[in-house]
């Protein structure tokens, strides 16, 4: 395969969305007790960490796994059992390097042991148990819940019985992942607990909440409030997983950018708080189509087409809008690169508690690219341009992802887009797999060689 393929072609169905699949996943422990009609749960093209998620729930006993293939997971929810570890033995769950899938599980372990003994510890691989645990322990202890951090972070542990009380809070960050492990929580806290967010954030709970029967509401923009109250039981239901929004992003960025691209990427989720990438590209001026499913179940999907725009604007990304793209931001880089003029990112140093630091990371690897950019403590200027490299004169280099998905997926697109007079190799091609496993072959796939200088 040509690392600089003179056209991109075709047609991909990215991965399972993330949020949702692991939503789906942990809320099979809250369904109730050794459910008598046991739900099924089908997520195609699972990435790693719904793999991980699912390998926690069924330690946790919530659930089987019956098929697990590189293209399916079915797993069956029979809900948490009665016993789960001790005070003085905790059972250890796995989470891998899903932060989702850790911070998630605090909130509904929380509630799953509000009224049990026993113990659960949620342990990680490197980059998980370096990452900000706190915002989520904290105000989970507030609504009456026993856990440790270890100074801060990862192994984590949740002891009970711990009854919960509902809350009204106002979280510093606009983080889904700790409304998520809130909602979770109420669950078990009788009474009407409300979250307000600085922000906007990603709806996936709320969604799947309600689409499961339970009394949950978003009101305002852009700083959010999420009402649920408790006690209640998430009857779950079969619906299907769209694709990942943030795995699309890779080729809607590729094809934007690529002077000779048409991709066509079938059942991508269309969830309105998801949707801000294809915003922002339509803006600087890429050519996407979107075409919508007729669908059931909490979240829309739909088919995006999205060729070549040969002239792309720069753009500022500041505010509440960048958590509307925070995991869109390393590849959104590319697009500025991309661009006649100085664009610039701020009020975005979430990005450096991310699986890596992501901005270091992004500034580095276009820095090695050749490209004009600067790091700030919150985000990044790049100054772009609308020239392209068919043929690549200056030697390949090797960058540091740090075992990043994003950064990794970020480099390959970086050379394939021929952005850069240099292919720029990703030192762990593999870690890809955490969000999205057939990344490199659907990289290939798309690739038509014509007389492409091959690097
Ligand atoms: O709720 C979720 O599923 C996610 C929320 C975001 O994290 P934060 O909530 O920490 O911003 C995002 O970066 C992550 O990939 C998935
Ligand atoms: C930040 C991400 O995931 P998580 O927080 O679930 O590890 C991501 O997928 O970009």
């Amino acid at each position: 395969m040509s690392l600089r393929p003179a056209r991109l072609a075709g047609t991909i169905t990215v991965p399972a969305n993330k949020s949702v699949a692991q939503r789906a996943l942990i809320a099979s422990a809250l369904a109730g007790e050794r459910l008598a009609d046991p739900p099924q749960l089908r997520i195609e093209n699972p990435g790693a960490d719904i793999v991980s998620t699912a390998h926690a729930m069924a330690d946790l006993g919530a659930l089987s796994i019956d098929v697990l293939t590189d293209d399916l997971l079915v797993a069956t929810c029979y809900g948490a059992p009665e016993t789960l570890g001790a005070p003085d033995s905790p059972l250890v769950l796995d989470c891998g390097n899903s932060g989702t899938g850790m911070r998630l599980l605090m909130g509904a372990l929380a509630g799953l042991l509000a009224d049990r003994e026993g113990a659960v510890t949620l342990t990680g691989d490197s980059s998980l148990s370096s990452r900000p645990m706190e915002r989520v322990a904290a105000p989970l202890r507030e609504m009456g819940a026993r856990i440790e951090t270890s100074k801060g972070t990862a192994p984590v542990t949740i002891t009970g019985p711990a009854p919960l009380h509902s809350i009204d809070i106002e979280l510093p960050v606009p983080s889904a992942q700790v409304l998520a492990a809130l909602c979770f929580a109420a669950l078990a806290a009788p009474g009407t607990t409300r979250i307000t967010l600085p922000g906007p954030s990603r709806d996936h709970t709320e969604r799947f909440f309600a689409f499961c029967g339970v009394d949950i509401r978003r009101e305002g923009a852009p700083q959010t409030r999420t009402t649920i109250t408790g006690p209640a039981r998430l009857a779950l239901r079969e619906f299907s997983v769209p694709g990942d929004e943030s795995s699309a992003a890779f080729w809607l960025v590729a094809a934007t950018i690529h002077p000779d691209a048409d991709l066509t990427l079938p059942s991508v989720g269309l969830n309105p708080t998801r949707t801000a990438l294809i915003a922002t590209l339509r803006h600087m001026g890429a050519d996407i189509t979107v075409t919508p499913d007729d669908t059931t179940g909490p979240e829309p999907s739909g088919t995006i087409e999205v060729r070549s725009a040969p002239l792309l604007s720069p753009i500022t990304i500041a505010g509440a809008e960048t958590a509307d793209l925070i995991d869109e931001l390393p590849i959104l880089a590319l697009a500025m690169a991309g661009a006649g003029g100085t664009s610039e990112l701020r009020d975005a140093a979430e990005m450096r508690v991310k699986e890596s630091d992501r901005i270091a990371l992004t500034c580095a690897m276009l820095t090695a690219a050749g490209i004009d950019v600067t790091e700030t403590p919150d985000g990044w200027r790049i100054t772009g341009s609308p020239r392209r490299y068919p043929s690549a004169d200056a030697p390949p280099v090797t960058i540091r992802t740090d075992g990043d998905h994003r950064i990794a997926m970020a480099a390959a697109i970086l050379t394939a887009s021929q952005l850069a007079p240099r292919a720029i190799i990703a030192d762990d091609p593999h870690c890809a797999a955490v969000s999205y496993p057939g990344f490199a072959a659907d990289l290939a796939a798309v690739t038509e060689r014509r007389d492409a200088p091959q690097q």
